[in-house]
């Protein structure tokens, strides 16, 4: 299985980002791959809730999955859209950061809203307050592939472990961690945090990420950690995408699952104790 992560720098403007993606999404399918996946926030990198308001849509209205589901069709492909900030109906006007798989078809084949909200004081510079802006999910996905189970998850949920081990025990053979890391947790902990994902759960861990700096005509711009990764379920990481914007693209086996699973059982055999 050939898969393709976008490495973006999405902007505020979901007008101005969408033509950029679709070029990456043509040159992954010309590429061969099988699966392509996008960034957390693919649609909008923006930190007024303000400016989010008057350009985000509700998932029905929303140009970027339109154009999504129509390339995903027209080229066969599956799509996850790693995820998009979507306007909800939620009384507090909060949106969705939702995570959205495409088949071949075009058709939206899984949904999973962000569980874990990063409310979280970095540094004095950086401060982050997502449950202001976005309301949490409260399930978890795994969606069925022709290369078996995805778990789905975004970005800050990959500091929750336990999730992650659901989502494998559930039968996921890889996870999708979407992302838009922050660039002084990313250099201490985004690629320790894959690898320990990986090798937990004996999984694939797919991690398409946004990179550099991000254009705002509204508020405070935002830099990103970029590094999108793919990791083995052994734990070797099989692609470090850097810092550069583009289509990066890796083979992946996926008998390596059981095969690592089989050489240490932590995840299915040797298992006793699920919490108190
Ligand atoms: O704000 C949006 O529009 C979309 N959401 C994000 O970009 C979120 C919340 S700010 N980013 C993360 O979860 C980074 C987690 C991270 O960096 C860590 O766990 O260290």
């Amino acid at each position: 299985m050939r898969a393709a992560l976008l490495q973006l720098t999405a902007s505020d403007d979901p007008e101005a980002n969408l033509p950029r993606t679709l070029a990456y999404v043509d040159e992954a399918a010309a590429e061969g791959a099988d699966l392509i996946l996008t960034p957390e926030v693919t649609n909008c990198v923006s930190s007024s809730r303000e400016h989010q308001k008057a350009v985000l849509r509700p998932e029905p209205r929303d140009p970027t999955l339109s154009a999504m589901r129509a390339a995903a069709a027209r080229h066969q492909r599956w799509i996850l859209i790693g995820s998009l900030a979507l306007r909800t109906a939620d009384p507090q006007g909060r949106f969705a950061n939702r995570s959205i798989l495409i088949d071949p078809s075009g058709a939206i084949a899984a949904r999973y809203d962000k569980i874990h909200m990063f409310d979280v004081d970095v540094s004095d510079t950086e401060t982050f307050r997502e449950s202001a802006a976005y309301r949490p999910g409260a399930r978890a996905t795994v969606a069925q592939t022709p290369w078996g189970g995805l778990g789905m998850t975004v970005c800050y949920d990959v500091r929750f472990g336990h999730l992650h081990r659901m989502l494998a025990q559930a039968g996921a053979v890889m996870l999708s961690v979407p992302a838009a890391f922050s660039p002084v947790t990313g250099a201490a902990h985004w690629e320790v945090l894959l690898r320990a994902r990986a090798i937990e759960t004996g999984c694939f861990v797919l991690a398409p990420a946004q990179t550099g700096q991000h254009e705002a005509s509204v508020g405070r711009t935002r830099r990103t950690h970029g590094h999108s990764m793919v990791v083995a379920p052994w734990g070797e990481v099989l692609l470090d995408a850097g810092t550069h914007p583009g289509v990066h693209l890796c083979d992946i086996d996926l008998a390596e699952v059981e095969a690592a699973r089989a050489r240490v059982p932590a995840i299915h055999a040797d298992r006793r104790w699920d919490g108190p």
